[in-house]
């Protein structure tokens, strides 16, 4: 959605180890497990630069007001880098051994519902998302498609909705890295709930207690999310949760990237869990996370 990053190649499955070099500490590889390539830079120990985006900053800036500030990366502000401008977040890996991570994106919509208002009124031809349609599926694009070699955004956007778990459950797995280096972000066609119990499952390695404490956490935040007034009054789409445990135990889940998430008219409220019709604005997120509690609840043994 932003000029800016719109050119940049996004990661398909690979995974961009980014050697930080981070400074007096210690030295410890980031991973960047889904999104725009291009869009990190490290910065002082602990703490990671993402490209500027105002939405993503003033989203930040509310949520460190709010109750739900415990669940998010601390915001530090912006910083001027090499001529480009970042917003200075808190790097949520570095209190990690051999981190094992999972991004899950939230919620039954992926764009904004601004986004649909100006594809109509201006559409633009992405033959390179018709490029990554046929990659997954050669027979998706309709015969204008083929003709165009071209898809318009919110289709290819709607399209990974109804092939992933996104439509059907309200979130879906962006990417999962393990401790023992392997990584894996091809989660395009998971969408069945037995095919993300199943890369639950991989990811936990049967490992109870840190099922059970992502458990608790996602409760938590769930009653969190209730509460919060930054929640009720914004649109949150494109979010996602990140997972994070290593092998001493340790595991937390925040939420990340809120580069589109909007705020309401004043007064406006959202429910978060009744389904999306074109104006309401809802994001389903809050239903998607209580279909991701019972996933992960059904996991743990009685
Ligand atoms: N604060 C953080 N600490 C550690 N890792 C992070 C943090 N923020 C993001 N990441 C890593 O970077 C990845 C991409 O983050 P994010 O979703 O914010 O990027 P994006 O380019 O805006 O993505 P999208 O293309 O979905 O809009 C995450 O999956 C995670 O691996
Ligand atoms: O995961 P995929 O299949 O690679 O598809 C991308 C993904 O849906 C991103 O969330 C989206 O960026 P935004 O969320 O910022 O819209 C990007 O749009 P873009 O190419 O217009 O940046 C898509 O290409």
């Amino acid at each position: 959605m932003h000029s800016w990053n719109k050119s940049w190649r996004k990661l398909k499955t690979m995974v961009h180890w980014s050697p930080f070099v981070v400074s007096f500490k210690k030295r410890y590889p980031w991973v960047q497990l889904a999104g725009h390539a291009g869009n990190f830079k490290a910065g002082e120990f602990g703490k990671i630069l993402k490209k500027y985006c105002e939405c993503e900053h003033r989203s930040l800036e509310g949520l460190m007001l709010d109750s739900l500030r415990p669940y998010v990366p601390g915001y530090y502000g912006l910083v001027e880098k090499e001529g480009e401008t970042y917003n200075q977040m808190e790097d949520l890996l570095a209190d990690f051994d051999s981190p094992n991570i999972m991004d899950c994106k939230m919620g039954t919509r992926t764009y904004l519902e601004e986004e649909l208002v100006k594809a109509r009124q201006k559409p633009k031809l992405r033959p390179d998302m018709y490029e990554k349609m046929i990659a997954v599926d050669p027979e998706a694009p309709t015969p204008q498609e083929r003709s165009q070699q071209a898809v318009l955004k919110p289709r290819y956007m709607q399209w990974r909705e109804t092939l992933s778990s996104t439509a059907t459950l309200g979130f879906r797995i962006e990417g999962i890295k393990k401790a023992d280096g392997t990584c894996n972000t091809n989660f395009k066609k998971t969408r069945h709930r037995e095919q993300v119990q199943q890369a639950f499952e991989d990811f936990v390695e049967g490992n109870i207690s840190v099922l059970k404490t992502y458990l608790v956490t996602l409760k938590e935040l769930r009653t969190a999310l209730e509460k919060s007034d930054f929640f009720k009054s914004h649109e949150v789409v494109g979010s996602s949760l990140l997972f994070v445990h290593d092998c001493t135990g340790l595991a937390r889940v925040w939420m990340i990237d809120f580069g589109k998430t909007v705020k309401l008219p004043d007064s406006e409220t959202l429910d978060h869990r009744i389904p999306w019709v074109e104006g309401n604005r809802e994001d389903g997120y809050l239903w998607g996370l209580d279909n991701l509690v019972d996933i992960m609840g059904a996991m743990v043994p009685e």
